[in-house]
């Protein structure tokens, strides 16, 4: 069923923000739009509804959404063991997370298609040269030099095909070997013991390690063992090259709905999310289930008008609002927001990214995120969430399973002087795996204190 006046071109007649206009060759770029409207879909549109229903008992409270991955996926960094790594990560918290929260996890990564960025400024200046900014590899190089900064169409195709090979790989992961939670939650185990904040966590581990091999103990064959479904992993990607999005949005044969098939879950950026604009637009006709940034200068009352354009029938698990303020606004501008959604009564999905409004420059110039500032953000956004009654549905990470040294802090305490050593990011800065496994488990410790309130409560 289409929506009203929408097509998957219609974003065209409107405003878009944060798309190159810049190709040399725009017959080039028009050949590879129609070349890649003719590839096959990475999802399918029945995984979409599968991932929408499980989004729908997040937005009942539950379930628990963890979306994490890479800030900007490259072509230089695409080998199986940063998929593996990234894909064992996500469990491992996941494990955590659902042990603590009491319900399952919703697993959604940031991974097998987000490589194109918004950048703030448009071009880059280095000793007086000026040149375009990088926007992704997808769409130019990284290095400083004018030719890779041209923008390229055959990077498209290079980034579907990426893409593809990926999701091949998290398939296999998902039905093959990572299957044992139990062998799974011993890499845990292993963080536990390395960490130097570890015994704090120990206590937790050593409970989900006994429910899992007691789980596993009761079960006759294998078949039965504790262990993760099919697609037990969906992909998203922010939908901000809408020329790519439009060739990869097709027909779902059996229910006669447009879903974009780049990926299970796609979103808006704070930089798009404009009512008039053509991202909001094109999102509004895909049937995908859809995220939306909300950042500090976001309304109420505009809030609400976006609900009303992108889920205007209500779909519980179609739209996720995912708050992105930083440390020292979420507390003041979180609950306006969290008050007006509970009192229009449509379902979202209330998650938070406490990356992205928390980004610094250091004082030797590296672009970088405190551990401290993206973990109190999240604080901010548990205690909002019980104030105003809102299930606190879900986590929004950039984070790589990769030993990097991009954010200052956590247990292992990244310092400023660090930063150059291990410093891998194409874009922002991403939690290395033990921050990231470290925030797992201070969020199941809140989650956890949470529980036993709202159990006393009832
Ligand atoms: O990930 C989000 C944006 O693309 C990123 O923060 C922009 O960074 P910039 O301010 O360096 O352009
Ligand atoms: C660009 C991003 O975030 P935001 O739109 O919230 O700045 C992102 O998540 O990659």
């Amino acid at each position: 069923m289409t929506n009203r006046n929408w097509t998957p071109h219609s974003w065209r007649e409107k405003p878009a923000n944060h798309i190159p206009d810049d190709y040399p060759d725009p017959l080039a770029l028009a050949r590879t739009e129609a070349e890649l409207s003719r590839l096959p879909p990475l999802v399918f549109a029945a995984e979409s509804r599968r991932l929408t229903a499980s989004l729908a008992q997040v937005a009942e409270g539950k379930a628990f959404l963890l979306q994490g991955g890479d800030c900007a996926e490259s072509f230089k960094e695409f080998t199986a063991d940063n998929i593996r790594d990234t894909f064992r990560l996500i469990l491992q918290m996941a494990v955590v997370l659902t042990f603590a929260g009491g319900r399952p996890v919703v697993k959604v990564g940031r991974i097998a298609g987000q490589f194109a960025k918004p950048r703030s400024s448009s071009v880059e200046t280095i000793n007086g040269v000026t040149l375009p900014a990088y926007r992704g590899d997808i769409i130019n190089g990284m290095d400083f030099d004018p030719l890779e900064r041209t923008p390229d169409p055959k990077r498209l195709l290079k980034a579907y095909h990426q893409s593809s090979a990926t999701l091949n790989l998290l398939r296999a992961f998902s039905q093959g070997g990572y299957a044992d939670l139990c062998e799974l939650h011993r890499w845990t185990l292993d963080f536990i013991a390395g960490s130097p904040q570890g015994d704090r966590y120990r206590g937790l581990a050593d409970k989900i390690f006994e429910s899992l091999c007691f789980m596993r103990s009761l079960c006759v064959s294998p078949e039965h063992q504790p262990s993760l479904g099919p697609v037990d992993l969906f992909t998203s990607h922010e939908a901000l090259l809408l020329n790519v999005e439009q060739a990869m949005t097709r027909v779902d044969s059996s229910t006669g709905d447009w879903y974009d098939t780049s990926a299970h879950m796609l979103w808006i950026g704070e930089r798009t999310r404009q009512l008039d604009g053509a991202h909001v637009e094109f999102m509004r006709g895909i049937k995908n289930p859809i995220g939306l940034k909300c950042g500090p200068t976001l309304e109420p009352d505009e809030l609400l008008r976006l609900i009303d354009v992108l889920n205007p029938k209500a779909i519980p698990g179609r739209l996720t609002l995912i708050g992105r303020f930083g440390a020292d606004k979420a507390a003041e501008c979180l609950p306006r927001l969290m008050a007006a959604t509970r009192r229009d009564g449509r379902p979202v999905v209330w998650s938070i990214d406490p990356m992205h409004g928390n980004t610094l420059k250091a004082s030797n110039g590296y672009k970088t995120r405190p551990f401290d500032r993206i973990l109190s953000e999240v604080k901010t956004f548990l205690q909002v969430a019980a104030a105003e009654g809102v299930h606190p549905g879900g986590l929004h990470l950039e984070m790589t399973g990769q030993n990097v040294t991009e954010c200052l802090g956590g247990a292992r305490a990244v310092t400023e002087d660090d930063l150059s050593s291990r410093y891998h990011t194409h874009c922002d800065p991403r939690l290395n795996a033990d921050q990231a496994l470290q925030l797992a488990f201070l969020v199941a410790e809140a989650l956890h204190s949470l529980r036993d309130l709202q159990v006393r409560a009832a």
